[in-house]
């Protein structure tokens, strides 16, 4: 099978009350919202409960059709959020910057962002990135990490030569 496109994303909602009917998904359709609007093509959007090997099969399929899969929810302390828990068993890789990056710059806002325990990581190709559950928190957390998706995913594809650094 071929890899996925360069500019494709997949986002994965995790959440039991989302997947029970009980809460209306906010999160998904605005990051869906804002990765097609930043150029990516959204090639599957889904519900999952908290539970690791549903997680684990949703983030499994969709890194085999997307390049970028986003997860939004189950990131914090409550005994049954388990998406970096499921997001470490399939990456082979981790990139903590990121997410340490998504901590630092959302405690700008709210100290709360570091109750995230939100993971990014690699499967072959595919750059994994857990965003917190809170509409809110996702979508200020996927803005931060955006500029740097980009190159991130030209050398996950094997195009090593150099960008020209980011501005600070
Ligand atoms: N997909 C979502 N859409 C809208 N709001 C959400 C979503 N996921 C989480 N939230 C909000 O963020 C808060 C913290 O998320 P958390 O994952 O801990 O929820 P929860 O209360 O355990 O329930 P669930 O896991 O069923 O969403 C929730 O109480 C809710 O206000
Ligand atoms: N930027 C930002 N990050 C945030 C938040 C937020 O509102 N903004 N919410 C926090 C809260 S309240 C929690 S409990 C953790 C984990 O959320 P989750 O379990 O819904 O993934 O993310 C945190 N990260």
């Amino acid at each position: 099978m071929g890899e996925p496109l360069l500019r494709t994303a997949a986002v994965i909602t995790v959440s039991d009350g989302c997947f029970q009917g009980t809460r209306v998904d906010g999160s998904g359709p605005l990051l869906a919202r804002l990765l097609t609007e930043s150029g990516f093509t959204v090639v599957c959007t889904v519900v999952v409960p908290d539970e690791i090997p549903t997680i684990a099969a949703a983030l499994r399929a969709s890194a085999k059709s997307a390049s970028l899969v986003v997860t939004t929810g189950g990131t914090g302390l409550a005994p049954r959020d388990v998406t970096p828990e499921a997001t470490m068993e399939v990456c082979t890789r981790m990139v903590p910057g990121l997410s340490e990056l998504m901590r630092l710059d959302g405690a700008k806002q709210t100290p709360l962002a570091a109750l995230s325990r939100g993971v990014c990581g690699t499967v072959k190709q595919t750059l994994i990135l857990n965003l917190p559950g809170n509409p809110a928190g996702a979508v200020a957390s996927l803005r931060t990490v955006l500029p740097l998706v980009p190159h991130a995913l030209d050398l996950l594809a094997g195009k090593t030569e150099h960008a020209e650094p980011l501005e600070s």
